[in-house]
């Protein structure tokens, strides 16, 4: 068989894709666009719609209202098996009878590809998955990983420019997982389709991910580039979502070209940025601060903001060391230093001071 030519992802656009069962809006009016060949990830808690969405673009469920485009086309009309799309779901559902080979070719049988056409497409295809010595097994004889790995075989041997991945790397254990997430992004890199993955594992996300959009109660809430969402997440939801920050919640005492003047913990008053496009916060307003920044000790002193804190508690997480700082009788500051610094030799109990910079704070909140 002569080498296939390069192969790209296609073009997808939903608008205004809605889905209702009863009175429940499940989806609510997604207008997204994806790129060909794009990594697109939607994340969002349990029953925030993601799946809802995936399956619409699949065929298996119908909207209520909204289109779906494929390079410009509408598929709304099309089946299924028309639609010429990939799919790999959590419970991966390989025939137990068959041989992998045999699972993985099925798709091209089920397509009229001529015999030979098929051994070939099937080994390429088990190669991509570093599958290729495993053909003659039947599933039972893998790992979970293996078996997730043949149901991708199965997905992209029929080459689809179109990939739905919906938690395919649920099932399987945290070093597993770890393992399939790098394979997964080289296999995206090497067959160039437009994949759309769903998983509510905000990790996975940034990881893989060209763009992700956060789902939240049926709607889209952002949708951007990992960094964009991490920095500058545009509500409160998404930056409690993705990476861990502290959210801190003032009354605005008063606003002026310099910025918010915010009470935090009762009785500690500092100037925090405002920020453009948003209306002006009114009686309290909620700044997102990541844990990055705050400085600890003789480092908190050249900070803008520097304040004394009692030190709760802290962790080591690997290469860190977390800490638990109380600012105020139910406020508390969480930061994060590399834990090789020998001068961050605090206690538990002690009173140290914490800092940070004005520009670290970002409104994501205002009543
Ligand atoms: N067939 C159905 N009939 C009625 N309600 C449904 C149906 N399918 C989904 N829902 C509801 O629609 C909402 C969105 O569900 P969906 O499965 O899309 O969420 P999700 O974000 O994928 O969640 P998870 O991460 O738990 O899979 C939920 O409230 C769910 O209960």
């Amino acid at each position: 068989m002569v080498n296939a030519p390069p192969k790209r992802g296609a073009h997808i656009e939903l608008q205004d894709l809605s889905k209702s069962y009863a009175n429940l809006n499940a989806v609510e009016k997604v207008n997204l666009s994806f790129d060909a060949g794009e990594f697109v990830t939607f994340l969002g808690p349990s029953g925030s719609g993601k799946s809802t969405t995936l399956m619409m673009i699949a065929g298996f469920q119908v909207p209520s209202s909204g289109d779906i485009k494929v390079n410009g086309n509408s598929i709304i009309q099309q089946p299924v098996h028309k639609r010429n799309i990939g799919m790999v779901f959590q419970n991966y559902a390989l025939f137990p009878h068959l041989s992998v080979a045999q699972n993985v070719a099925f798709p091209l049988e089920m397509r009229g590809v001529a015999r030979n056409d098929i051994a070939e497409r099937v080994k390429r295809s088990l190669a991509a998955v570093r599958l290729d010595k495993f053909g003659d097994r039947r599933p039972a004889q893998l790992s979970g990983g293996q078996q997730q790995r043949v149901a991708l075989a199965r997905a992209l041997v029929f080459e689809p420019p179109v990939l739905l991945l919906d938690e395919p790397l649920g099932a399987l254990d945290a070093k597993l997982r770890e393992e399939m997430k790098f394979e997964l992004k080289q296999l995206h890199q090497s067959i160039g389709a437009t994949i759309i993955f769903v998983t509510h594992d905000q990790e996975e996300a940034l990881t893989l991910s060209d763009r992700i959009a956060v789902f939240n109660h049926g709607k889209v809430v952002q949708y951007g580039t990992p960094e964009a969402l991490y920095n500058q997440p545009e509500s409160r939801f998404v930056a409690d979502f993705i990476g861990e920050s502290n959210l801190l919640r003032g009354a605005v005492l008063a606003m002026n070209s310099d910025g918010c003047r915010l009470s935090i913990a009762d009785s500690i008053e500092l100037t925090a940025p405002l920020r453009s496009g948003w209306s002006d916060p009114k009686k309290s307003a909620t700044y997102m601060l990541r844990l990055e920044p705050v400085a600890l000790g003789v480092a908190a002193g050249s900070k803008e903001i520097c304040i004394e804190a009692k030190l709760e508690e802290f962790l080591f997480v690997g290469n860190a060391i977390k800490y638990l700082l109380k600012i105020g009788e139910d406020t508390f500051i969480k930061a994060r230093a590399h834990a090789t610094s020998k001068s961050q030799d605090f206690r538990t109990g002690d009173t140290v001071k914490v800092g940070w910079n004005r520009e670290d704070m970002l409104l994501v909140d205002a009543e």
